[in-house]
């Protein structure tokens, strides 16, 4: 029998960036929010996985209806991204060599093929594995004026995205030592490298955007009709 996958959702925060009126994750995309269709396509893929959603304390919008998951709990977000996935780490009941997927609540347009390519890269390579993309345009670094100080080489860049997955105790440790060093990650695989490990970079699809800024909507709103016409999806959330 495989060991349960456990899919940890960090959905506490504040959408500073967004600046609506309330958290991001509860804004409207095609009549649903964007917390149930994010949980709404990692259901597709992994129906039998074990969800922790980690949330602020004091959230007011949610609504468990919009959790699709049979086995699911949730937990307090912390101050930082970091912080709230360690805060899921600690309350999971998980084996040391159980794996797990960390998704960001704000990409609701990843596929359950990509949700399955990660899976698979994680499942065969020791230090974990993340979906990324080869950075398409030229990077440039800015001075302190915003003038262009270099144009720097993009070969070998890579964009990360969600989801990111390692096994329990080796993600719990980096991140656990992370936070004890001082780093401040704005990912697990990044926890994860600096313990010297090597996680994987798995090619995933350009549409799996973050909803970050206003305007994201429309561009998630125009993503998620044109995957509709061209992937096999199916019951997608309506709530
Ligand atoms: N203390 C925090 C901060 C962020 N997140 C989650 O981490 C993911 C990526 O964060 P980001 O896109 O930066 O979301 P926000 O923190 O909400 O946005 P902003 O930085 O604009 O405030 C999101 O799913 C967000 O809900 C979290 O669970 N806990
Ligand atoms: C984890 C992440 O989605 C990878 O791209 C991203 O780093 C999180 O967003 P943030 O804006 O850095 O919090």
């Amino acid at each position: 029998m495989s060991p349960p996958l456990w899919l940890v959702v960090p959905a506490a925060g504040q959408g500073r960036r967004m600046g609506a009126g309330r958290p991001k994750q509860y804004l409207e995309l095609g009549g649903a929010t964007i917390l149930a269709r994010t949980l709404s396509r990692l259901h597709q893929a992994f129906p039998q996985a074990r969800l922790v959603l980690c949330l602020d304390p004091d959230d007011p919008w949610f609504r468990p209806q919009w959790v699709p998951f049979a086995h699911w709990q949730r937990t307090d977000g912390g101050r930082e991204r970091m912080d709230s996935v360690l805060n899921a780490l600690q309350v999971m009941a998980a084996e040391p060599d159980d794996m797990v997927l960390v998704h960001d609540v704000a990409r609701p347009c990843v596929t359950t093929a990509d949700l399955q390519a990660l899976w698979q890269a994680v499942s065969v390579h020791p230090d974990g594995a993340l979906l990324a993309m080869p950075v398409a345009d030229t990077m440039k670094r800015a001075d302190a004026r915003s003038c262009v100080a270099t144009t720097e080489p993009r070969e070998g860049l890579w964009h990360a995205l969600t989801p990111q997955g390692f096994r329990f105790e080796l993600l719990q440790q980096a991140l656990f030592q992370a936070k004890t060093r001082g780093l401040q990650v704005t990912d697990e695989a990044s926890a994860v490298e600096s313990q010297g490990r090597r996680p994987l970079l798995v090619p995933g699809r350009r549409d799996n955007l973050k909803i970050t800024h206003p305007e994201d909507l429309a561009l998630a709103t125009a993503i998620l009709a044109a995957q509709k016409s061209s992937l096999p999806l199916s019951s997608e959330t309506s709530q």
